[in-house]
This record gives structure tokens, sequence and C-alpha cells, in this order.
């Protein structure tokens, strides 16, 4: 019997309840495929919050993690491997959606949450082929964080998120500060820490530049 996650504690959400499999393997696949549109509709959770206009979706969000991945030049990891595993790290926020850390919501039950989800998506639509296998060993490469491709992708989570608030501020005139202390510092890849570096220094001139503008 379908069931949908349980309520966690905190704010109420409220998720789509899971999909029950018809054994048709052809009718559950396409169960996935349309599932994945929710990552191309929803809007990331700390831009809505921020009231930012047209926010980003999710899989922008993992689309541009992607692209990072490749133009890393660090010899020491697997690109293809970085690449799809930035494509697949939040694909339970299809059902679960995008938890943001405000929320209250423990790593544990975020974890159980996801992990619920990519059960309902691998098992019960892709009926755990070597597909679906390949998905999971991604989803929990990175959940668990130990290989040097599962760090350098959690590096590029935080070095993306700041990027776009760089650009919601200087888009949009936000004040985003706190997206930048939750990521930038716990940043360990040197080449992210260097692309961090100069991403900070940029958004410093731009402000000292909006200052020296407004008193011009
Ligand atoms: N309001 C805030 N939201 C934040 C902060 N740090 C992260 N977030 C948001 C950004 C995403 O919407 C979500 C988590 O993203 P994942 O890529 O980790 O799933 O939480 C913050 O400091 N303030
Ligand atoms: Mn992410």
């Amino acid at each position: 019997m379908a069931s949908t996650p349980s309520q966690p504690s905190g704010p109420t959400r409220t998720y789509p309840p899971l999909y029950v499999p018809t054994g048709d393997s052809g009718k559950d696949k396409l169960a996935f495929i349309h599932i994945l549109e929710r990552l191309k509709t929803q809007k990331r959770t700390g831009w809505v919050d921020n009231k930012i206009p047209n926010p980003e979706s999710i899989s922008d969000h993992m689309y541009r993690m992607a692209l990072l991945s490749m133009i890393s030049d660090d010899p020491n990891l697997d690109v293809s491997k970085c690449v799809m595993m930035a494509l697949v790290h939040d694909l339970a926020e299809a059902q679960v959606g995008d938890i943001a850390p405000r929320e209250g919501i423990s790593k544990a039950e975020k974890h159980r949450m996801e992990a619920e989800a990519m059960h309902n998506f691998l098992h019960d639509m892709l009926h755990d082929s070597p597909a679906a296998q390949r998905i999971n060993a991604l989803w929990l490469e990175y959940e668990e964080g130990k290989t040097a491709e599962a760090k350098f992708v959690k590096d590029l989570d935080r070095f993306e998120m700041a990027s776009q608030a760089s650009e919601y501020e200087r888009n949009h005139g936000a004040s985003l500060q706190p997206f930048f202390d939750s990521s930038v510092p716990k940043i360990q890849h040197p080449q992210v820490q260097g692309w961090a570096k100069d991403l900070m220094e940029e958004r410093t001139s731009f402000k000292h530049q909006g200052n020296s503008d407004s008193t011009s």
C-alpha cells in the first residue's frame, strides 16, 4: 500500500503519495520519467523564502553542478562519476521537495525520507534495473560523503549555491549573506576553494562599486 513519508516534526510539509507499482515495467518506467518533471518545476526553497523573482529550479542547480564537474582539472577525480553524481544528488527532492535548513528537519530524518523516495523510484518504478542500481550507488556514495568524488560534489553543491546567491544579489538587489556563511567556509577542495575566493572578491568589488555609484 502506498504511504507518504511520515510528516516530520516542525513546519508542515505535504508530500505526494508514493507511487504504487503496476508491475508493468513500461508503465512503471514512465512514472519515473514523469516524476523527473518535478525537478524542472520545483523552485529551490532558499530563494523562494527570500522572495527572489523567478527562482531557479532543483534541476537548474544540479545542471550547473554537472558542468562545474566538467571544468575541474583535478587528475585524481573521476569526472564522469562526478557529473552523474551531481545530476542525481538531489533526485529524491522530486518526492520530498527541497528541504532547507530553516525547516528544522534533522539530517537523519531528511536522509530517511529521501531514502524512502529513492526506493520508490528505483525499486517500484525502475524495478532495480542495472541503471537503477547505478543511480542508487551514486546517491549513497554522495550521502556517505567519504570518497574524493563525493566530497568534491558536495563542495560543488556549496559553491553553486554561493554563485547563485551572488547572482541574485547582483541582479535583484537581494541580501543573502546567510547563504555564503553556510557554504563557503565549508569548502575543502583546493580548486573549488579558489573559485570561491574569486567569487567572494568579485562580490566585494561589486558591493564597493554599488556603494560608490550610490554616493556619486
Ligand atoms: N534560507 C536559507 N536557505 C538555505 C541556506 N543554506 C541552504 N539553503 C537552502 C538552499 C536550498 O534551497 C536548500 C538546500 O539545498 P541542497 O542543495 O542542500 O538540497 O536549502 C541558508 O543559509 N539560508
Ligand atoms: Mn544540492
